[in-house]
């Protein structure tokens, strides 16, 4: 375990990073929950709720809430909870704030389109002094803030410290393994995303659900193609970070990601699709795809995705260019 004297920190006081302080507190262990906005925080932290973000949940009083970035300086651990697009800069504008050796675990689930890198590699890049962890897994906001049971992945290149985050993080509600595959947890958050929109497709154009089935498991086997040619385990994949997650977001339009491909599947325009929520695998798409091609792994299900939130192609083109590839093992 950390510092048990020391808050862990959560920067980002969206859906995820709410819930995420809330289990925290809800173990009767103190949470700081970062607020960018000012009298955001200033509301939260009187009315004890996230009406925009995670209405409806009340903040367990463990959980302070503040807009000042300098309570990160005296966290044991810190949850970097805002979108992947956005993580580099909101990392910059703290890294100076963070002491040397503090465990930064991220809980985004995406790659970072302009620089195609992971979410540990932007920490890396921008807070070197830290240490980089992941934590990933099936686990809706809403679900978490709730109290109800789940079960998570969190993986740092230290072993030791790997599990001491994950007692740290852990409660009768909210299971979290570890392990040190950092890369095959990220990758396992990230391209789930962009199978989920997938899969929201074919619910939304009325595909049924036999085509969804085959879709999750072709899907599956190119993710773990993916995560082989970058030096991960397949078995990370095969975990809470992989199946475990494409079980969840691929069959629930309680999934954003879901949601915004069920949206194209009926139709509505990829500029709207969304209804203004996040949908990560919609940034992901693009930069996944292309580190698939650096890596020579084929990612049919990726590329048509992401010609469709390019708007290069029509649903109907998308799945006749999946229907009509030429047919080969099923390896
Ligand atoms: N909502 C969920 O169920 C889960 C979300 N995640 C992941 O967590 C990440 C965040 O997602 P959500 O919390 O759902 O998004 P959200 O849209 O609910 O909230 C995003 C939050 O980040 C803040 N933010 C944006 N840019 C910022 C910056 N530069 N500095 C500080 N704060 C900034 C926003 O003000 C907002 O509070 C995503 O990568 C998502 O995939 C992971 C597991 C579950
Ligand atoms: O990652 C999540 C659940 O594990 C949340 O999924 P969405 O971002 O698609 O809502």
């Amino acid at each position: 375990m950390t510092d048990l004297d020391r808050p862990i920190a959560v920067l980002g006081a969206g859906s995820w990073g709410t819930a995420l302080a809330n289990a925290i507190g809800q173990k009767d262990r103190a949470a700081v929950l970062i607020d960018r906005d000012a009298e955001r925080a200033r509301t939260m932290a009187q009315t004890r709720e996230n009406t925009r973000y995670l209405p409806g949940v009340m903040l367990s009083p463990h959980v302070e809430v503040t807009a000042d970035q300098s309570a990160l300086s005296s966290a044991a651990a810190i949850l970097l909870a805002v979108p992947a697009q956005q993580m580099r800069g909101a990392l910059r504008a703290v890294a100076a704030l963070v002491p040397p050796g503090t465990p930064l675990i991220v809980c985004a689930k995406g790659i970072e389109r302009d620089t195609g890198l992971f979410m540990t590699d932007v920490v890396t890049e921008t807070v070197p002094h830290a240490i980089p962890a992941i934590l990933s897994g099936p686990s809706f906001a809403d679900d978490v803030a709730r109290g109800l049971p789940t079960a998570v992945s969190l993986a740092s290149a230290d072993l030791t410290l790997a599990a001491a985050l994950a007692q740290d993080l852990s409660s009768p509600s909210l299971r979290v393994y570890h392990g040190d595959d950092v890369r095959g947890v990220e990758i396992g958050g990230a391209a789930k995303n962009v199978l989920a929109i997938a899969c929201g497709v074919v619910y939304g154009r009325k595909l049924g659900e036999s085509a969804r089935a085959a879709l999750v498991a072709r899907g599956f086997a190119e993710i773990t193609r993916f995560a082989r040619a970058l030096d991960a385990r397949a078995e990370t994949l095969m975990g809470l970070s992989g199946l475990g997650d494409t079980v969840l977001s691929c069959g629930s339009n309680q999934s954003r990601n879901f949601a915004f491909g069920e949206a194209l599947g009926l139709g509505v325009p990829v500029a709207q699709a969304s209804g203004g929520k996040l949908a990560e695998g919609a940034f992901t798409a693009s930069a996944l795809l292309a580190r698939g091609r650096k890596a020579g792994v084929e990612m049919p299900v990726c590329e048509a995705v992401e010609a469709l939130v390019a708007e290069r192609v029509t649903v109907d083109q998308a799945i006749e260019a999946l229907m009509t590839r030429p047919l080969k093992p099923e390896a």
